[in-house]
């Protein structure tokens, strides 16, 4: 399970700022516009309840205050418990959320007490991301490629299925490829050895916990690499060679994802 660092949530608040700024020049739309739309939901106000959860690795140095700056951004009203785990459950109750927000290291869940609404971070953090890069206003056509199916890059690329996009997939563990293939009917592709099928994209989605997983060979001029995934996938050069517009923050989009879909 790859886990957030404090160092990968510095400065959340300008992280937010300017992946708005990238997902508004890309789409038309900043992030909340996208939620509102997607979902069809907005928040007046909802209280959201932070509860720092000790289990496994324990607390993570400015998660919670993340998650505080987080919500504020997105106009909920959220406090962070006193305590943490089922004391802080309890606390968030008793003072009123409406909405609770806590992670173990397995899980990070918000859950609407008054509707029952449940949402699951990696579901929510993939398919957020694939619905931005579904936007992409300049998209040279409908092929997408798709790097790292797991626990978020599975839902993603299922998301862009469901839109009708054609996507080309790929993920280190071959089992993992080879079951992704059958179930959604994606075209595997490994971006490192495509002699046969030679191709360019300009829109990229990688949910891998790796660095540099997206070669120069398939990135085309102003192309869209929308990535969750902790490190980034291309490099600053790259970036900049080809003039890629990167969709990319630790924790703020995913969670936006999750907040709207319980509303
Ligand atoms: N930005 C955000 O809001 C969030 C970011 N994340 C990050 O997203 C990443 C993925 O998370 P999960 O899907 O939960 O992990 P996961 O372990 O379920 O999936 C990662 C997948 O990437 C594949 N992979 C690893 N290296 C690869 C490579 N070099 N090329 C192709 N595929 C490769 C693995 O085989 C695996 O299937 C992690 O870095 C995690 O920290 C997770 C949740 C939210
Ligand atoms: N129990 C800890 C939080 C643990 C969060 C682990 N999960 C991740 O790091 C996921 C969530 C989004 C990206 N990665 C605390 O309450 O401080
Ligand atoms: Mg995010």
């Amino acid at each position: 399970m790859a886990l957030l660092t404090p160092e990968d949530l510095e400065n959340i608040n300008k992280q937010l700022q300017e992946a708005d700024s990238s997902v508004r020049k890309v789409t038309g739309l900043d992030i909340k516009g996208i939620c509102k739309d997607f979902y069809g939901t907005t928040p007046c106000c909802e209280k959201v309840g932070i509860v720092p959860v000790t289990s496994g690795n324990g607390i993570i140095g400015s998660f919670s205050a993340s998650l505080h700056a987080i919500t504020g951004y997105f106009g909920f009203d959220s406090f962070v418990t006193d305590m943490p785990d089922v004391s802080g459950y309890y606390e968030a109750v008793r003072n009123g959320a409406q909405i609770i927000l806590m992670a173990d290291d397995n899980t990070f869940l918000a859950h609407n007490l008054k509707n029952g609404k449940i949402a699951n971070n990696q579901p929510c953090t993939g398919i957020i991301y694939a619905e931005i890069a579904s936007r992409h206003l300049k998209a040279d056509s409908k092929d997408v490629l798709a790097v790292g199916l797991g626990k978020v890059g599975f839902p993603g690329a299922a998301h862009f299925v469901h839109k009708g996009f054609r996507v080309y997939g790929y993920d280190a563990d071959k089992a993992l490829l080879e079951k992704t293939v059958s179930s959604l009917g994606i075209i595997p592709f490994d971006p490192d050895n495509h002699s046969d099928n030679f191709r360019k994209f300009s829109i990229i989605f990688e949910a891998t916990p790796c660095a540099n997983t997206i070669p120069e060979s398939v990135i085309s001029e102003n192309c869209v690499i929308s990535t969750p995934g902790i490190p980034c996938a291309i490099s600053k050069e790259l970036q900049k060679k080809y003039g890629v517009e990167l969709i990319m923050e630790p924790l703020g989009i995913g969670t936006a994802s999750m907040l709207y879909s319980v509303l």
